[in-house]
């Protein structure tokens, strides 16, 4: 099989063994993004259709509520925000097509501006390791046909995606600068091409540890970045010194004000870390547990689940559960390995019966330790069983 993704379980096992030796410098000082959480944040919600209306109030009070959100959390989503949902259908069916082609061809075939990353090539430790893959095209190119080659599909795409973008940032710029007491037009004018960046992110499936980030905890040092996720979920943020998950909302983008306009706008704290974690798929775990308990069958069903272990490698899933022969085990279980299957469904290939796991393992009385084991062995396995992708554009 041809393989699309680049190598980073090969660079990751060479950072594992090699970073014993070699002192591991602090990451921006910033906080380790590597607290599994569960909290979820509301970012503030903000309707962009607002600022159109012919009421003198309402243009204010949205503009009002950028420029709070903007302060107190350097971070807001807007919807009805001009970006038709088609157009983003679209961007993410391109950008699927173009993360699937073969990893070589990605990495020297010139698409894109010679714009292809992945992981991360100054890293010296596993912490600060990526596990993602990326284009990172300035908008002046977005429209040159040399860049694509043979994907021209693509080209229209970029071109109508990133030029939505860009207005989209003009009129967040102009409502901030207005804030600040400057004409509008001064911040519009640095949304010009040359200044706009167009990032294409992949986050492939981590079958390594929850101890790794899709992107490493950082800061964006640009004026504005603006993103479009899929439905997967993992962007993380700091809020109040804590790390808490954005909840994917498929109406909005993400607005997040980057280092240069800090420089000149009051945000209250500082910077705005964040990371992105790959999908946690232990809380989907704990969630089951949760239902089974609920619906009295735990004690019933506890001697014979081992529960679904599934395993990437490479592009290979294989798919084990343990002996669910005892009566009712199987009813009570098919709603999660449902779920798995609907996860992982495009790329299982086989089931596989695990002897190995000892059911005692899981069948303590006390869940605690249960949950435990499940966290220490399996989820990580399970962990990132789901890649996501976004496309921020980012202003500097
Ligand atoms: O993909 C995401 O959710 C965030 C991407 C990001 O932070 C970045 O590209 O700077
Ligand atoms: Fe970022």
């Amino acid at each position: 099989m041809i393989d699309s993704s680049p190598p980073l379980l090969h660079h990751f096992g060479e950072l594992a063994r090699l970073s014993p030796q070699i002192p591991a410098p602090e990451c921006n000082d910033l906080p380790s993004g590597t607290v599994v959480m569960k909290e979820c944040c509301q970012l503030p919600l903000i309707d962009l259709g607002c600022l159109n209306s012919t009421t003198e109030r309402e243009p204010l009070a949205c503009a009002e509520a950028i420029c709070r959100a903007s302060s107190e959390w350097g971070f807001f989503q807007v919807v009805n925000h001009g970006i038709s949902p088609e157009l983003v259908r679209n961007m993410r069916r391109e950008q699927v097509k173009l993360f699937q082609t073969p990893f070589d061809k990605k990495a020297t075939c010139g698409v894109l501006n010679n714009s292809y990353r992945w992981g991360t090539p100054t890293a010296t430790c596993p912490k600060q390791f990526s596990w993602s893959e990326a284009f990172h095209i300035p908008l002046s190119k977005v429209s040159e046909q040399a860049c694509y080659g043979e994907f021209s599909s693509l080209r229209e795409v970029m071109v109508e995606f990133s030029a939505a973008m860009s207005k989209l940032a003009r009129v967040l710029a102009g409502v901030l600068a207005g804030n600040l007491g400057h004409p509008r037009g001064v911040f519009e004018n640095i949304c010009q091409e040359n200044n706009c960046f167009l990032r294409l992110n992949r986050y492939p499936a981590c079958p390594v540890s929850p101890e790794i980030s899709g992107l490493v905890p950082h800061t964006d040092s640009d004026f504005l970045t603006i993103l479009s996720q899929d439905e997967v979920g993992g962007l993380q943020l700091m809020k109040d010194s804590k790390w808490v998950a954005v909840n994917p909302n498929q109406d909005a983008l993400i607005v997040n004000i980057g280092d240069l306009f800090q420089t000149i706008y009051p945000v209250t704290s500082l910077h705005s870390p964040h990371s992105v974690r790959q999908h946690e798929f232990w809380w989907l775990v704990e969630d089951w547990f949760a239902s089974v308990r609920q619906s009295g069958l735990e004690s019933h069903i506890r001697p014979m689940i081992v529960l679904v272990l599934v395993k990437y490698h490479l592009n290979d899933v294989w798919l084990a559960f343990w002996n669910p022969t005892e009566a009712g085990a199987k009813e009570a279980i098919l709603p999660f390995v449902y779920t798995v299957i609907t996860l992982v469904g495009p790329k299982m290939e086989k089931f596989v019966e695990i002897p190995f796991l000892e059911p005692e393992m899981f069948t303590s009385p006390d869940s605690k330790p249960r949950h435990r084991i499940i966290r220490s062995t399996i989820c990580p396995l399970l962990l990132g069983s789901r890649e996501r992708i976004s496309n921020p554009i980012s202003v500097f």
